[in-house]
């Protein structure tokens, strides 16, 4: 397999030029790097995630470096989609600001590893809430406020857990939740035009501030010896495939999960059995 490329010369830029896009967690890891292709592809993007101290200097540091021309072309809010009405208001600062909504990734999130048995039910709740909860909520909002009437594209991020996710198992189960709300969305909502997708990268995609969440800058390199193509995987190409979901080159595709992956889904899993007691 080919060794990491930037996608941003990959898509022709009026396809995307005017467009109108969501990245929730826009300014770290993946979503900053979803967000950087959709802006040089000439969107406007809202980003959005809890911290605001930190949302704000990504958006600031990608209006001189990626738009430096256009800074309007970049929004951003605090928002934590595990509320209601942060989310409500995500979807109408957006349409006030912008004039409408053609894409959403659902890319804010993430979890705590933890042996099922010491997880708390609070600590369940939060990584429920956040990745199905909060997903579902943005995706019905988003739809309510706007898709219904004018059509849309939505993305929604997930992981690796298609043969269970042990010492994950909150996220795993919430992210398998979105799998699957994922193909129900994609039928109910075909009519109106809206599509629905995921991409579930490998857990192997390198990002600073993903490594910093777990207090080891070296968690994904741990994951090497069982990935096949024996690489760390980057944020652009996750982006690639997020923004060819978005894209009418996929005007057909709905209801589907894209690995990105190299095969590590199909290959073992880091965990090791343990001893029974
Ligand atoms: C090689 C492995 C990689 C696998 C592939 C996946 C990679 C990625 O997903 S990279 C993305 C990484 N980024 C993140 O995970 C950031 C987002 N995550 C979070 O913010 C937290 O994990 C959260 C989802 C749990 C939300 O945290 P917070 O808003 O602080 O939640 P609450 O205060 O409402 O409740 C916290 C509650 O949760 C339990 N808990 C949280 N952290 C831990 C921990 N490190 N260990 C054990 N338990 C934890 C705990 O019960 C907390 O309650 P209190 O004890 O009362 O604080
Ligand atoms: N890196 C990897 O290998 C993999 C990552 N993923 C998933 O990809 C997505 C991006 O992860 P990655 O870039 O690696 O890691 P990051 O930790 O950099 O990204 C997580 C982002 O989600 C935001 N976020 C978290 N909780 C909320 C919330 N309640 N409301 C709004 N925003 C929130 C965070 O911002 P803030 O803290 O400001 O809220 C942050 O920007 C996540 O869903 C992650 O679980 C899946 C599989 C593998």
């Amino acid at each position: 397999m080919a060794a990491a490329v930037k996608v941003s010369s990959v898509f022709r830029k009026s396809l995307f030029k005017g467009k109108v896009a969501i990245v929730t967690g826009g300014g770290t890891g993946i979503g900053k790097a979803i967000t950087q292709e959709l802006l040089h592809l000439g969107c406007k993007v809202m980003i959005a995630s809890r911290n605001i101290e930190r949302i704000q200097k990504a958006a600031e540091e990608m209006r001189s470096t990626v738009v430096p021309n256009k800074p309007t072309n970049l929004a951003h809010m605090q928002c934590n989609i595990r509320k209601e009405d942060n989310v409500k208001d995500l979807i109408s600062s957006t349409l006030k600001q912008f004039g409408k909504i053609d894409y959403v990734v659902n890319n804010g999130g993430g979890q705590f590893p933890s042996p099922a048995s010491n997880i708390s039910v609070k600590g369940w709740n939060a990584v429920i809430d956040t990745n199905l909860t909060g997903t579902f909520i943005v995706c019905r909002e988003v739809y309510n406020q706007w898709m219904e009437q004018n059509g849309g594209v939505i993305v929604n991020i997930i992981a690796d857990m298609w043969k269970g996710f042990p010492t994950m198992s909150h996220t795993g189960a919430a992210r398998a939740g979105v799998d699957n709300l994922t193909k129900t969305l994609a039928i109910e909502w075909a009519p109106d035009g809206v599509r629905v997708n995921s991409v579930a990268p490998g857990s192997f995609i390198y990002s600073e501030t993903a490594a910093a969440n777990y207090g080891d800058s070296k968690i994904f390199h741990h994951m090497l010896d069982v990935v096949p193509v024996k690489r760390l995987g980057t944020p652009e190409e996750v982006s690639s495939c997020v923004c060819y979901l978005l894209s009418p080159a996929a005007s057909l595709i709905s209801g589907e999960t894209v690995k990105v992956d190299g095969a590590a889904s199909l290959h073992n899993t880091k965990y090791e059995i343990r001893v029974s007691k």
